[in-house]
């Protein structure tokens, strides 16, 4: 291949980050062993003695979103598990295929193309190539590279200078969960004696949405590395599409146990963020997850991160201190939250702490 190999340690992060051919760069020069950057002390790991498999959580028919029934369901799930999976949602199979066959796509063109989009050098700011979480602050890095869109619906400017391999099909599914979207927020919030979501609520749960083409090669020895680390996200709620593979754990209720979410031909996986844990003072919560890569398939997810608007002032909702509850987080902007985020590694739940009184 034209680029030069990376030959020694030392070089991966130059190679990998700083001339940008990001991980599948590497794992296509022929990687037979795993440069030190990737693996993970011990503790970082998932080991098989943590994942319990008599536990699952729910699987959600959202086909009629004016079933009484279906609220009631939504809140036990988020409340419980912070997680499920929905189905019946009314987006079509062929549009979730497109989807991620423009993650293959996009990860499968020449290198020289891809880093085009390279953060920093890509022709738009709205559409970005990175690697990792935050490559430059972690100590070991993640098995991952991804693909991210900021969608402002109708900015056609920039969207004309997204990756042409997936602009359509990213704008057509962004077209069609919005909906589901609203749906999952409406009944969230009823939950929280919120009648009505207004603009300034719409802002604050919604105002931005970022969806993330993630793509994790596969691996040489999958058990030393981690594909995405412990976190919760810190969006309202996120939206995921998965393939096939499987590989994303979610804690469980006992003491350091893990639960695999199985692939669900045609579901998307919903989580509870710190935002509407913050927003709703504890009675949801965000739930730690985690990715393990593969050793021999090359895995791609969609999350999109249903956040606030980055002037969005994020406290506990007066509909929830109603009740004279106490608030347990201070308001805080959600620029200064987001930039908070992404200044360290993915940490557990610790970001939340930022927020807290
Ligand atoms: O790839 C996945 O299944 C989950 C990714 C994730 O948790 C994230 O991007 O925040
Ligand atoms: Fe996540």
């Amino acid at each position: 291949m034209s680029t030069a190999t990376p030959n020694a340690s030392s070089d991966v992060l130059d190679f990998v980050v700083h001339k940008a051919n990001g991980l599948k760069g590497l794992v296509d020069t022929g990687l037979q062993s795993l440069p030190r950057q990737y693996i993970q002390p011990p503790e970082r790991r998932l080991h098989a003695s943590q994942v319990i498999s008599q536990e699952s959580i729910p699987i959600i028919d959202v086909s009629n979103w004016d079933d009484p029934q279906l609220v009631e369901s939504i809140f036990e799930a988020a409340s419980k598990w912070g997680f499920f999976q929905i189905i019946n949602h009314g987006i079509p199979q062929e549009i979730l295929d497109h989807l991620q066959d423009a993650a293959h796509g996009f990860f499968g063109l020449p290198n020289e193309e891809r880093k085009k989009f390279w953060k920093g050098k890509s022709p738009t700011d709205t559409a970005f190539l990175a690697t990792s979480f935050t490559p430059l602050k972690e100590k070991v890095l993640e098995w991952k590279d991804y693909l991210s869109f900021r969608y402002i619906p109708g900015d056609e400017k920039s969207q004309t200078l997204w990756p042409s391999v997936c602009k359509d099909p990213v704008l057509d599914y962004m077209k069609r969960v919005e909906m589901v979207i609203k749906k999952l927020l409406e009944l969230l919030l009823t939950k929280l004696n919120v009648r009505e979501i207004d603009k300034e609520k719409e802002y604050a749960l919604m105002g931005s949405l970022t969806i993330n083409l993630n793509y994790y090669p596969h691996c040489p020895n999958p058990e030393l590395v981690t594909g995405v680390g412990c976190h919760s996200d810190i969006s309202s709620i996120t939206v995921l599409l998965q393939d096939d593979i499987g590989g994303l754990y979610v804690r469980g209720i006992e003491e350091d146990s893990w639960i695999h979410i199985p692939p669900v031909n045609g579901a998307l996986v919903i989580n509870i963020g710190d935002v509407l844990q913050i927003m709703s003072n504890d009675q949801y919560k965000s739930i730690e997850h985690r990715v393990v890569a593969n050793g021999s398939k090359n895995r791609v997810s969609v999350p999109i991160f249903v956040n606030p608007g980055p002037d969005a002032l994020i406290g506990p909702l007066p509909e929830v201190l109603e009740t004279g509850a106490a608030p347990r987080y201070k308001p805080i902007l959600f620029s200064d939250y987001f930039s908070y985020f992404f200044s360290k590694g993915h940490d557990g739940k610790n970001s939340i702490n930022y927020a807290k009184i």
